[in-house]
C-alpha cells in the first residue's frame, strides 16, 4: 500500500508530468498557431503569386476586355522569337470604350456607317484593316453602303501595311477604329449607337502553321473573340444584325473526298487553327439556335492578291525571290488559290442574301428560326505550289533559290479543292481569275508598294502588257472589288 508521501509523490509526479504534458500541449499549440500563421501567410503569398501569373498569362479570364497583340514583328522573324514575344505581348488594357465616345465621335461613326443609296446596308466590318476586310469595306463603300471598321492592328504581320489599308479606307470616308473584338464594352456601345443591318466579321488570328507557335492567340481571337461578337450582337443590337463571318477551307482537314463540298466531313482538323474555325462553326450554330441570329460562315480557300498578307506563301516567296533568299517548297502541296476580287464578290453576295435575324435583344427571345448557312468560296482549280512559284519567277524576272522538301507535320494539308455550287446557286458566286492573272495583279502592286528597283518593275510591267489580265490592271486595291 503506498504511503501518503509516496501517494503525494505519485500525485506530484502525475501533476508534474500532467503539467509538462499541458505545457507541451500549450507549447505545441502555440507552435501550431505560430506555424499556421506562417502557413497562412505563405499560402496568401503563393496565391497572390499564382493570381499574378494567371493574370499575366490569361488576362481575358479575369477582365472583361483585353487587347491581344500577337507576335511577329516581321514575317521573317524566327519561330522562337515570335513565340517569346507572343507571351510578352498578351496584355490587359482598358476598353477602347473609355477612349472613344462623345457626341462628335458618335456623329462620325454614324456618318461612316450610314448607307448612301436607297436600300443600302450598314455594315460593321471587323478586321477592316486586314486583307479581305479592307477590300470588302472598299467594295461596300463603292456601291453606297455604310461601313464602320474595327481592327486591333496587331503585330502578327507588319502593322504598317494595315495602316496603309486604313488610309485608303479613310480617303473614301470609312472610319476604322483601333479596337479588339474581345472589347465587349466597345461593341455594346457601337451596337447601341448604330443600327447596323449586318456584321462582316473577318477579324481573326490567321495562319495555319503559326498555331503551333502561339496556340492561345487562336483561342483568344477565333473562339473568345467570335463569342464576344455573337454575344454582343445578340444582346445589345436592336434589331439584331445578320452576321457573315470568315471560316476556312482548313476545316476540311483530313477529308480526302474532292472537290470539298459543304456536306463533307469537317470533324478531323489537322491544325489548331482549323480546330478553332471548326469550333466557330459549332458556336455559330448555338447562337443561331438560341438567339435567332442570322449567321453565314464563309470557308475561304487560300485568298491572295494586292494588299495581301505577308505571312502567306505567295507573298513571302515573292519577297525572298527578290532578296535572293532561299524558299522551302512542300513538294506535294496544291492549293485552290482564290483571287481577292472573287472572294469579295462572294462576301458581298453572302451579305445581300443573309436574311434577317429573328431574335430580340430586349426580350432575349426569337420569333422563329433564322438562317444558318455555310459556303465554300474557292477557285475550283487547285494548282501545285511549285507552279505558283514558277509564275512568280516569270513575273519577277528572277529565279527562286528553291529547296523542295516533303511536307512536314505542321498542321498543313496536302491539297484543297472547292466545290462552290451552293454559293453559285444562292448568290451567283463564280470565280473568274486564274492564278496567272491574279499573281500578275499582285506583283504589280508588290513592285509599286515596296518601290522595287526598276529592273524588276520593268519585267513585271512587260509581263502585264503581254498578257492582259482577265480583269482590269489593278496595282492598287480596287475599289470596285
Ligand atoms: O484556305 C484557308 O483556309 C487558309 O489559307 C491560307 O493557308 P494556306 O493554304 O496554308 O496558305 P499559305 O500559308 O500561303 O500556303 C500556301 C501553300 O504553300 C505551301 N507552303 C507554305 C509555306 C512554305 O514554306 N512552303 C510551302 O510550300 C503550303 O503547304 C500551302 O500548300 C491562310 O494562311 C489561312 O489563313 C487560310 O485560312
Amino acid at each position: 500500500m503506498p504511503t501518503d508521501a509516496a501517494a503525494k509523490g505519485v500525485k506530484l509526479e502525475r501533476y508534474a508530468s500532467g503539467s509538462a504534458l499541458l505545457l507541451r500541449r500549450v507549447a505545441s499549440g502555440k507552435f501550431v498557431a505560430a506555424s499556421s500563421h506562417l502557413l497562412f501567410r505563405a499560402t496568401v503569398l503563393a496565391t497572390l503569386a499564382l493570381v499574378f501569373l494567371f493574370a499575366f498569362h490569361y488576362p481575358s479570364l479575369l477582365s472583361r476586355s483585353f487587347s491581344l497583340v500577337s507576335a511577329d514583328a516581321s514575317s521573317s522573324s524566327s519561330g522562337s522569337s515570335r513565340h517569346t514575344s507572343h507571351r510578352s505581348l498578351l496584355m490587359s488594357s482598358a476598353s477602347a470604350a473609355s477612349v472613344y465616345g462623345g457626341e462628335k465621335w458618335e456623329k462620325e461613326i454614324r456618318r461612316s456607317a450610314k448607307p448612301r443609296r436607297d436600300g443600302g446596308i450598314s455594315v460593321l466590318v471587323t478586321g477592316a484593316a486586314g486583307f479581305v476586310g479592307s477590300h470588302c469595306s472598299l467594295a461596300l463603300r463603292a456601291r453606297g453602303d455604310g461601313v464602320l471598321g474595327l481592327d486591333n492592328f496587331n503585330a502578327y504581320y507588319d502593322p504598317a501595311l494595315k495602316r496603309g489599308r486604313q488610309r485608303l479606307l479613310s480617303d473614301r470616308g470609312v472610319v476604322v477604329l483601333d479596337a479588339d473584338i474581345n472589347d465587349a464594352l466597345l461593341l455594346e456601345k457601337l451596337f447601341e449607337a448604330v443600327p447596323f443591318t449586318h456584321v462582316l466579321h473577318l477579324a481573326a488570328q490567321a495562319g495555319v502553321r503559326y498555331a503551333m507557335e502561339a496556340p492561345l492567340t487562336y483561342v483568344a481571337s477565333n473562339v473568345a473573340g467570335l463569342v464576344t461578337v455573337f454575344e454582343t450582337a445578340a444582346k445589345h443590337a436592336d434589331p439584331q444584325p445578320a452576321i457573315v463571318w470568315a471560316s476556312s477551307s482548313s476545316v476540311y482537314g483530313l477529308n480526302t473526298e474532292a472537290p470539298f463540298s459543304e456536306e463533307h466531313r469537317t470533324d478531323r482538323p489537322a491544325s489548331l487553327y482549323a480546330a478553332t474555325k471548326k469550333a466557330g462553326e459549332a458556336i455559330a450554330h448555338s447562337y443561331n439556335h438560341i438567339y435567332g441570329l442570322s449567321i453565314t460562315g464563309l470557308r475561304f480557300f487560300t485568298v491572295y492578291g494586292p494588299w495581301g498578307r505577308p505571312d502567306m506563301a505567295y507573298f513571302s516567296f515573292a519577297r525572298s525571290i527578290v532578296a535572293g533568299d532561299p524558299i522551302t517548297l512542300y513538294a506535294e502541296a496544291r492549293r485552290d488559290f482564290t483571287y481577292i476580287d472573287d472572294v469579295v464578290k462572294g462576301c458581298v453576295g453572302a451579305l445581300d442574301t443573309a436574311g434577317r435575324s429573328t431574335g430580340s435583344a430586349r426580350t432575349g427571345k426569337k420569333s422563329g428560326p433564322a438562317p444558318l448557312r455555310v459556303y465554300n468560296l474557292g477557285n475550283t482549280s487547285p494548282v501545285p505550289v511549285t507552279r505558283m512559284v514558277a509564275i512568280l519567277e516569270k513575273l519577277l524576272g528572277r529565279k527562286a533559290n528553291k529547296r523542295v522538301v516533303t511536307m512536314p507535320s505542321n498542321g498543313d494539308v496536302p491539297f484543297t479543292h472547292a466545290n462552290v455550287s451552293h454559293a453559285a446557286h444562292d448568290f451567283g458566286y463564280r470565280p473568274t481569275t486564274s492564278l496567272d492573272a491574279g499573281l500578275r495583279h499582285f506583283v504589280d502592286w508588290f513592285v509599286d508598294y515596296y518601290k522595287l528597283d526598276t529592273k524588276i518593275a520593268k519585267v513585271a510591267t512587260r509581263a502585264t502588257d503581254k498578257k492582259p489580265a482577265t480583269k482590269k490592271k489593278a496595282p492598287a486595291m480596287s475599289a470596285s472589288s
